[in-house]
């Protein structure tokens, strides 16, 4: 799969800025008012009864800022945060070198969670309910278990993917928090915020602009930022103003509503080859030389979120807002 500007998943430059872009309280946090009215409330509550905070499961499409919240709510509880993945433990043993480790209050940041492999799952429920492991120790007949006790401490679980976690891991979560795209106005900020730290003049209406391509995704509306710094670097004067933007993003190829030449070409072909559909997903894959699930997981939500695309029973269908978007006649039926 080629690697896409507008993809909300982390490259690696992301990674090498990501840590110090990250809001480290919820007051500078943009956004997600829903989500962080909520932990504010239990946060300050968890501190007045002098308790760990409950269980927090973060769910939501890639670099909307999972990662950043599971720090700053270790931030504001003002304990440690230990961070793992789900990937990353593989054996009951790593999961209570983990858990042993930890001081009370702590946070337990688990990434990936859906990606825990069952038998952890089964070691993590008694931690989470009774801050307790159940170890056997020993082989065979001669096997005991044994409970040993743990700090109390709050696990943070992250996911982009909800769905594929299992029920009783869910259910074991007390606060559940599915984070949202973020609206225009809300990525203006983050973009004008990361300016100020990058010491970068920007104006808002350039801002804007950044915001408007980014896909509702912060992760997203930085790292274009980042490249249309580099345009004002060499080409201008460091600033960047509302035309040096614009013409930045255009070279980049990232459209007014932050798509891409993949989007383009997927959306065009279902309208040059299947007169917009209805058309199955093989078959659009087959078009335009993709696989199926890239096209379900990778480039479809987006498309849907704007309503693009339409899923009917039949397959998948672009609608009027295509053909206006590539000034194109509406066809009648
Ligand atoms: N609400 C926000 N306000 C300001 N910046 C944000 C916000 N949310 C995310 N960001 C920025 O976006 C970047 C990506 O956020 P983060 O790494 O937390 O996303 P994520 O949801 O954990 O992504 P992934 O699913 O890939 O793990 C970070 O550098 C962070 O600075
Ligand atoms: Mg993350």
């Amino acid at each position: 799969m080629e690697e896409r500007i507008i993809s909300g998943e982390a490259d690696i430059q992301d990674l090498s800025f990501e840590q110090s872009l990250r809001p480290q309280t919820l007051r500078q946090y943009i956004g997600q008012d829903k989500v962080k009215e909520n932990l504010e409330v239990f946060i300050k509550a968890a501190k007045l009864r002098e308790e760990t905070l409950d269980h927090v499961l973060l769910y939501g499409p890639p670099g909307l800022g999972k990662t950043t919240l599971a720090t700053i709510i270790a931030n504001e509880m003002g304990v440690n945060i230990r961070t793992t993945a789900g990937p990353a433990i593989e054996r009951p043993g790593d999961l209570a070198a983990i858990l042993t480790a930890l001081e009370p209050g702590d946070v337990l940041f688990i990434d990936e969670i859906h990606r825990l492999p069952r038998s952890i799952e089964e070691v993590l429920y008694p931690a989470m309910e009774d801050f307790c492991l159940d170890i056997v120790i020993g082989k065979g007949p001669t096997a005991r278990s044994v409970r040993l006790d743990l700090p109390p401490f709050t696990l943070v679980g992250a996911t982009t993917r909800a769905g594929s976690l299992s029920a009783p891991l869910r259910d074991r979560f007390g606060v559940l928090s599915r984070l949202e795209y973020y609206n225009e106005e809300q990525l203006r900020e983050i973009v004008m915020r990361t300016s100020e730290l990058f010491e970068t003049e920007i104006n808002p209406q350039a801002a804007g602009e950044i915001a408007k391509r980014s896909r509702g995704t912060p992760r997203i509306a930085n790292r274009l930022l980042r490249r249309v710094r580099d345009f004002a670097q060499v080409k201008g004067n460091g600033a960047i103003d509302f035309e040096l933007a614009e013409e930045s993003l255009e070279l980049l190829q990232v459209d007014r509503l932050g798509l891409d030449h993949i989007d383009h070409k997927l959306l065009r072909g279902i309208i040059e080859k299947f007169r917009g559909g209805p058309v199955g997903l093989e078959t659009i894959a087959a078009t335009i030389g993709e696989e199926a699930h890239t096209i379900e997981d990778v480039y479809e939500p987006y498309l849907l979120q704007i309503g693009f695309l339409q899923r009917t029973p039949r397959g998948r269908i672009v609608t009027d807002l295509v053909y206006r978007h590539f000034k194109m006649e509406v066809p009648a039926d």
